[in-house]
């Protein structure tokens, strides 16, 4: 799939104090068409323009545009008063303070059709990408289930259409042109401190307020259990028979790893299918907190007001990479314990290194009961995620995820094939046994089996 040009609505005019051509966004055409030029006679110009820092009008609420390129104008379309042109270089969109809220994708490297390959079944998929766009739940569930296949045809198909729908989206924030319009917040805290009750005030809450909300879990243990605790329907009745929301459990069965990508990729198409507020739920069991922590935009902690024991399934490091602690059930005679508890947090993360330039880690107070705490919790939230798109770390960390989601695929992957090859299967419980009785160390008996794996080592 080439990067394709995506069709918007610009206005240009000469700068009268340093004669550059600037290039505007129209918020508002009508306004805006006063200052229209024949684009015609520009465009028979451009080879010869140069278009250059550009300035903020917001007395018509024009948003600027540097172009880094005069070439960029492939092809002008006329209309009656705005102009819509396709741009094939990339733009740059500045704020009022210049910061970045958007960058426009380079063109792709590699052909992606040819790394997909031949695609089994590919009207199939490409029906399932049109009912998922359209925001049908049935498109959503079948897709989801698509990309948790392990059935290496499916697996295809499922890359396929994660492709189709990742452009999708990409095409999406850049008609937004201020950055990706999705929130992903993930939430975790021990077992009982309140998270399906909080969920579900907060998820009622955002679908009231016009959010589509999408609810995504992780729970590796599911896997062991044997069932999904984790989004599960009964634990969030009211969200759950929400037109506006969507509720996903873990998948049954799998690795932490192919829990944590299977969700990174559900995100994808939560998006995809128009689900602006994506939450994230775990567990503290295994390091799924962590995981969580490293596919979305920011995380929170639900502490409940009560002490030791309690406070156990709260994992060293966890505050650490918290945005936001959230003290539930603050509410009735919890409320003196909600408040110590708050006060305590506040203290402790004083002498945390914040982990971003613009955010320092805060502490909330919510009743899920008595529904308190919520709209200020959201405020907190949509200020956190102002900060970060003006400075730019929100895009550097979707970034950054990608790669981690790369090498999440890399690692289960090798570990898979590792684990199938012939002849370390047939070796692995002799090499277990060898180390657990101390006859070998782990590492020796590692590389062992490595050498083996990549073929270095011959029947010995
Ligand atoms: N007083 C009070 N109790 C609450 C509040 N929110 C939840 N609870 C109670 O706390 C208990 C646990 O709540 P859940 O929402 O199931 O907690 P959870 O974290 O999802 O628990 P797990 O499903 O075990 O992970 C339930 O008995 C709730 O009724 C609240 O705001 N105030």
């Amino acid at each position: 799939m080439a990067a394709k040009s995506i069709p918007r609505i610009f206005t240009v005019r000469k700068c009268t104090a340093n004669k550059h051509w600037h290039c505007y966004h129209c918020l508002n055409p009508v306004k805006a068409s006063s200052t229209l030029l024949n684009l015609r006679k520009l465009q028979q110009r451009t080879s010869s323009l140069i278009f250059q820092s550009a300035s903020i009008h917001s007395s018509t609420k024009q948003q600027a545009f540097s172009l880094f390129s005069p070439k960029a104008f492939s092809h002008i379309i006329q209309r009656p008063s705005i102009f819509l042109f396709n741009f094939l270089k990339p733009i740059r969109c500045f704020s009022a303070s210049s910061s970045i809220y958007y960058r426009a994708p380079q063109k792709s490297v590699v052909d992606v059709e040819h790394l997909l390959g031949n695609i089994d079944g590919i009207d199939h998929v490409n029906k399932l990408f049109q009912d998922l766009v359209s925001g049908t739940r049935m498109g959503l569930a079948r897709a989801i289930t698509l990309v948790e296949t392990s059935h290496p045809g499916k697996q295809r198909q499922a890359q396929y259409l994660l492709t189709k729908v990742l452009e999708h989206n990409k095409a999406m924030e850049r008609n937004n042109f201020k950055g990706p319009q999705t929130f992903r917040i993930g939430l975790s805290g021990p077992p009982g401190a309140g998270k399906s009750t909080f969920i579900e005030v907060l998820g009622k809450f955002l679908t009231d307020s016009g959010h589509k909300v999408a609810v995504l879990a992780v729970d590796p243990s599911s896997s062991t259990t044997g069932g999904s605790l984790l989004g599960d329907k009964t634990r969030m009745p009211n969200l759950s028979c929400d037109m506006r929301a969507y509720i996903r459990a873990s998948p049954s069965c799998g690795t932490l790893g192919g829990v944590t990508r299977s969700t990174n990729e559900a995100i994808v198409l939560c998006e995809g299918a128009g689900y602006d507020v994506i939450l994230v739920e775990t567990i503290g069991v295994g390091q799924s907190e962590f995981a969580v922590a490293d596919m979305v935009d920011m995380f929170c902690l639900l502490i409940p007001p009560a002490g030791g024991d309690e406070l156990q399934g709260i994992k060293k490091g966890i505050v650490e990479v918290s945005d936001v602690v959230i003290v539930t059930k603050c509410d009735g005679d919890l409320l003196p314990a909600a408040r110590r508890i708050q006060g305590e947090y506040i203290s402790a993360l004083k002498f945390m290194r914040p982990r971003s330039r613009v955010w320092k880690p805060r502490v909330t107070k919510v009743s899920s009961l008595e529904k308190t705490g919520i709209p200020e919790l959201w405020d907190l939230t949509q200020e956190f995620r102002q900060l970060r798109l003006e400075s730019g770390e929100l895009l550097a960390t979707r970034r950054k995820q990608l790669r981690l989601w790369l090498a999440s695929h890399v690692k289960d992957h090798i570990m898979a094939r590792f684990q199938q090859h012939p002849r370390v299967h047939a070796l692995l419980p002799k090499m277990e046994k060898m180390v657990m009785d101390g006859h070998i160390t782990p590492g020796l008996a590692a590389d062992y089996l490595l050498e083996v794996f990549e073929g270095g080592r011959g029947d010995e």
